[in-house]
């Protein structure tokens, strides 16, 4: 089977390194030569969208959500009852199926694709259970999937699609926090990523709720509470919850944008 991905930026290139240690992987993007380096990983690196989508069975937008229309035009009559996969914020499925007799799939995943952590969440109305097999095939070579409801695809953008920039945010904080308290830099880092690493698979793989884990962290008259009491001095919480919020409005801006 072969895939074509569609506008290799910082995403797309994640996608085909990703799904060529799997699948035959064709990628375009305008600016050939910054993608040569996949030609290392038996990707075929092209500049015509149109002849990627024809030569593909199954097809990965991975342009700007702005840029979405103007290439299914191009490659509408390549992509004709085949699968096609999006990756644009906030397009909604309606609009994509206005721009080609295709079958869709709205999806977000993130960047942790490029270690096979992507968290990636689909919606689509158009594909046979068979189809859907093949899809999540396909994303499992990122990391976990599901299929959820395209209402909520607006939300998960904002939550996980965004998520590593504000994981990374914190990831910083916590080793410019080690580097205020005297830490040497790489120390500083390692007990910073790997704390964050272990409390996740610590939820994940126990079940325990988020603040289970921070209770049994917090040793009455500790050390643990005087952080925790600066961190809700400083409402934390309310800040992650506006960034989400405030990213998840933007991807239902984009939506209506791309209507006008
Ligand atoms: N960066 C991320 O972590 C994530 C991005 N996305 C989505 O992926 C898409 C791309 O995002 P990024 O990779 O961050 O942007 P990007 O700007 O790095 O990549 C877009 C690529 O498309 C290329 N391109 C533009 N017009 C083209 C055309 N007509 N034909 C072929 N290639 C063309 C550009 O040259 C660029 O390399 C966006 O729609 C975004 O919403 C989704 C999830 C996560
Ligand atoms: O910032 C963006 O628009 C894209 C979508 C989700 C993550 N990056």
């Amino acid at each position: 089977m072969k895939i074509a991905v569609i506008g290799a930026g910082t995403i797309g290139s994640a996608v085909a390194k990703a799904l060529s240690e799997k699948y035959g992987v064709i990628a375009t993007r305008r600016k050939i030569e910054k993608i040569k380096w996949l030609e290392e990983h038996g990707v075929e690196v092209l500049r015509d969208n149109k002849i990627a989508a024809e030569m593909a069975d199954i097809i990965i937008l991975t342009v700007k959500p702005n840029k979405v229309r103007k290439v299914l035009e191009e490659i509408r009559e390549a992509v004709e009852g085949k699968i096609v996969i999006s990756f644009a914020a906030g397009i909604p499925l309606k609009v994509l199926k206005s721009s080609a007799d295709a079958k869709f799939v709205r999806a977000m995943p993130n960047i942790a694709i490029l270690v096979k952590e992507s968290f990636t969440a689909y919606a689509t109305n158009d594909l046979s259970d068979e189809e859907i097999k093949l899809v999540e095939e396909i994303f499992e070579t990122f990391g976990k999937c599901i299929k959820i409801e395209e209402e909520y695809m607006d939300a998960i953008t904002g939550l996980s699609g965004s998520g590593p920039a504000y994981a990374s945010v914190f990831l910083e904080s916590l080793i410019y926090g080690g580097l205020k308290v005297g830490l040497p830099r790489d120390v500083a880092l390692l007990a910073s990523a790997q704390t964050l690493l272990g409390t996740a698979k610590l939820l994940l793989e126990t079940n325990l709720h988020p603040a289970q884990i921070r209770d049994m962290v917090i040793t009455p008259g500790g050390t643990t509470i005087d952080g925790i009491f600066e961190l809700e001095d400083s409402r934390v919480r309310t800040a992650i919850m506006k960034a989400v919020d405030a990213a998840a409005k933007k991807s239902k801006i984009l939506s209506l944008e791309i209507n006008r």
